[in-house]
């Protein structure tokens, strides 16, 4: 079944599951309607489902996601621990009141349910299930919440360490970028433990504005990879689109305008567009990830045979633009990789 919640009142929200806010806010349980995927919180001033709702929230991985994301749990006023590689990122968020652990597994032994924002597959392994991974602080009645974009095989590798814990497992990749992500706007793409999806749906309510329950893990990533890869395809071909034209004595930013009121506008072309247009490329959804997005998802389209030709063409293009240098750049700038002159 998919289940989508969506619009929930923030204040409220952060009020009702972070043990430091007023106590007075209590959310009802979501309310559900029949024949329709959609579904709305409500609140009212009664019982809650705080009292099972974890209150020590655990956050790997702050890099350009995690961090906003992190900073509006301890905004909301959540009872955050943090770790990241790089220990200085840790640091604007200890100043915010964030508490630190030194290793993936103290944070989970230190928490009731704890979200992990890596870059890859590889990182996600390695912070999940390494040698002082999460999975060494797990037990029954915690949580792991994996909300890195990877593909299913890694996901349910992670699931089955962390079940041998006792523990619960959610995938929960996100759709949104740096800015939603700041904004508490992001789109999580669930899959795994139903009661864990409910259990930490409060937070998910905190860090984004909707989420959907896909079943088995596995589902989340294939949604999440398929979206990218729609996505990847479209800056290519967006990409391509502004320099033909301009090759040909258009106006880009004209371009850009007609695009924006025609039946293919698109948030992210009207977004990109102006910068693209100047060949700045300040980063939000790193290059070297889409690239990572489009490899995992024709990976996905290979384990059932379906023919993805335009994405593995895109996909080509990405890997250009990163032996160019252009890895941590933001996607857009792939059309670097097609400005490579031609002869006549
Ligand atoms: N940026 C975006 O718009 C979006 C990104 N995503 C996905 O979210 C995930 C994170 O993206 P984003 O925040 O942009 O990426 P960043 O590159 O900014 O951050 C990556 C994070 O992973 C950590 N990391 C990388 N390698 C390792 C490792 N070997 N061991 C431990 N930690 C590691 C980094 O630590 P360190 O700081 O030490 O390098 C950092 O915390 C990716 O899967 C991406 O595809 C999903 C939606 C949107
Ligand atoms: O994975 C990155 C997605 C970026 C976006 O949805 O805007």
């Amino acid at each position: 079944m998919v289940s989508l919640v969506r619009g929930a009142n923030y204040a409220i929200m952060a009020a009702s599951f972070c043990p430091s806010l007023p106590h007075h806010f209590k959310p009802t349980p979501i309310v559900k309607f029949p024949q329709s995927s959609f579904s709305f919180k409500v609140f009212s001033s009664q019982s809650s489902p705080a009292d099972e709702t974890p209150t020590r929230v655990g956050f790997l991985g702050l890099g350009i996601m995690g961090s906003p994301m992190a900073q509006n749990l301890i905004k909301a006023g959540c009872d955050v621990t943090v770790w990241n590689r790089t220990k200085s990122k840790c640091d604007p968020l200890i100043d915010l009141g964030a508490k630190y652990k030194p290793s993936p597994g103290e944070v989970a032994a230190s928490c009731d349910v704890t979200f992990a924002m890596l870059a890859d597959p590889e990182s996600a392994l390695i912070v999940a299930c390494g040698e002082d991974g999460a999975a060494r602080g797990m037990s029954p009645g915690k949580g792991y919440v994996d909300v890195s974009t990877v593909d299913g095989p890694t996901s349910k590798l992670i699931n089955g360490q962390i079940k041998e814990t006792g523990a619960l497992f959610l995938e929960a990749p996100v759709s949104g970028s740096k800015k939603p992500a700041e904004d508490g706007q992001l789109i999580f793409l669930t899959a795994g433990d139903k009661s864990l999806y409910e259990k930490v749906a409060p937070y998910l309510d905190i860090m984004g504005k909707s989420r959907f329950y896909l079943g088995d893990v596995g589902n989340g990533a294939a949604m999440k990879l398929v979206v990218n890869m729609i996505m990847g395809s479209m800056m290519t071909s967006f990409a391509e689109g502004l320099l033909l034209g301009e090759k040909v004595g258009l106006d880009p930013s004209v371009v850009v305008e007609v695009i924006s009121q025609g039946a293919i506008s698109a948030p992210m072309f009207a977004l990109k567009g102006p910068s693209m247009v100047q060949s700045k490329y300040p980063t939000a959804f790193p290059l070297k990830h889409q690239q990572k997005d489009m490899r995992l998802a024709l990976g996905l389209a290979e384990s059932v045979s379906q023919s993805t030709p335009m994405a593995a063409a895109a996909n080509e293009l990405y890997k250009v633009a990163k032996s160019h240098g252009l890895s941590d750049s933001d996607f857009s700038a792939v059309i670097e990789a097609l400005k490579v002159k031609l002869k006549d």
